[in-house]
């Protein structure tokens, strides 16, 4: 009946590390404008895109982009770790339509979500249980990427599902910008790493602070100027907040792997998040922007974005 679009980056350092003065106000406000943007649309239906970054999805099986019939918080940074309410029967159509027109859907009965698929849930709805809400896992960190173009269209596909319910639905993609946090990587890792990569689910509550403690520390040696890892690109995230308010969609394709990792950082993948659900938004019809917010936070490692649309 409806669908309207929220996407916001995350950042699980908002709640360690204070980024430089008035930037907390600003995105305090945005959150608010987040609420308000909710309250205003009031879905009865929520659908999230959200990554994840090796808490719920390791190399034992990595699929490029999964929907959840069921799913709950892994619980890290201090986000929920509820179980999500999804609506079976549609979790169940969406993936059977996505099938049936070309998009090779994995799906799971039981996924674990981390920040990347909460945080923004959680800040905007106030909590992951108040909506009935379908979350799809979008891979935003562990090669190989797919196309963009096949994002888009699993999003497009999505979208032309959405559009036949009589619901009010509300869009949600999590992540990026540009952005580069120290997520080890297969290629470079350690045999360690390794080990945690393939199967590192559930780690004991000290590994995953030393984890955290790492990650919450890096933002600071960044706003510091000393941290070993790619600088963000307001850039390139500008430019990318172009595209999703021009509502040209297919302009994503032309988003390669090989040249995000070189222009905007090994996370900046996470904005699949974001082509997806401005993909399935534009399935509607045209839309017009009723948000669009961008500043680079080095204290929590973010190219931070936001672009909400409603149907034109
Ligand atoms: O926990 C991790 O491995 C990465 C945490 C993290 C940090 C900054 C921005 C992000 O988007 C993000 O996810
Ligand atoms: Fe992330």
């Amino acid at each position: 009946m409806s669908l309207s679009l929220m996407c916001i980056s995350h950042s699980p350092l908002m709640g360690f590390n204070e980024p430089a003065e008035g930037v907390r106000e600003e995105v305090d406000a945005l959150f608010d404008r987040a609420r308000a943007f909710v309250s205003e649309v009031d879905p009865t239906l929520v659908v999230t895109f959200g990554p994840d970054h090796y808490n719920g999805f390791f190399y034992d099986l990595m699929p490029p982009f999964a929907i959840c019939y069921a799913a709950h918080g892994a619980g890290d940074y201090d986000t929920s770790a509820d179980e999500f309410v999804v609506p079976e029967h549609i979790a169940a159509g969406l993936a059977q339509y996505a099938v049936d027109h070309g998009i090779d859907m994995t799906i799971s009965r039981g996924a674990e979500l981390d920040h990347g698929a909460v945080q923004i849930p959680e800040t905007v709805l106030g909590g992951i249980t108040k909506y009935p809400t379908v979350p799809v896992f979008v891979n935003g960190v562990a090669e190989p990427f797919v196309p963009i173009s096949r994002i888009r269209l699993m999003g497009q596909v999505l979208g032309d599902y959405l559009a036949t319910l009589d619901e009010r639905v509300l869009l949600i993609g999590s992540g990026g910008l540009s952005h580069d946090p120290p997520v080890p990587r297969w290629a470079e890792a350690t045999e360690a790493q390794r080990a945690f990569l393939l199967e590192g689910r559930h780690p004991t509550p000290e590994a995953r602070a030393a984890r955290q403690a790492k990650t919450i520390n890096t933002g600071l040696k960044f706003a510091a100027g000393e941290a070993d890892i790619q600088e963000l690109n307001p850039e390139w995230d500008n430019a990318f907040l172009d595209v999703c308010e021009s509502g040209d969609v297919t302009a994503f394709d032309a988003y390669t792997a090989t040249q995000m990792t070189l222009d905007a950082g090994h996370s900046s993948h996470e904005v699949r998040c974001w082509v997806a659900a401005c993909a399935a938004m534009r399935s509607a019809g045209p839309y017009v922007t009723r948000e669009r917010y961008y500043r680079a936070i080095p204290e929590w490692i973010a190219g931070f974005g936001a672009f909400f649309a409603t149907t034109a």
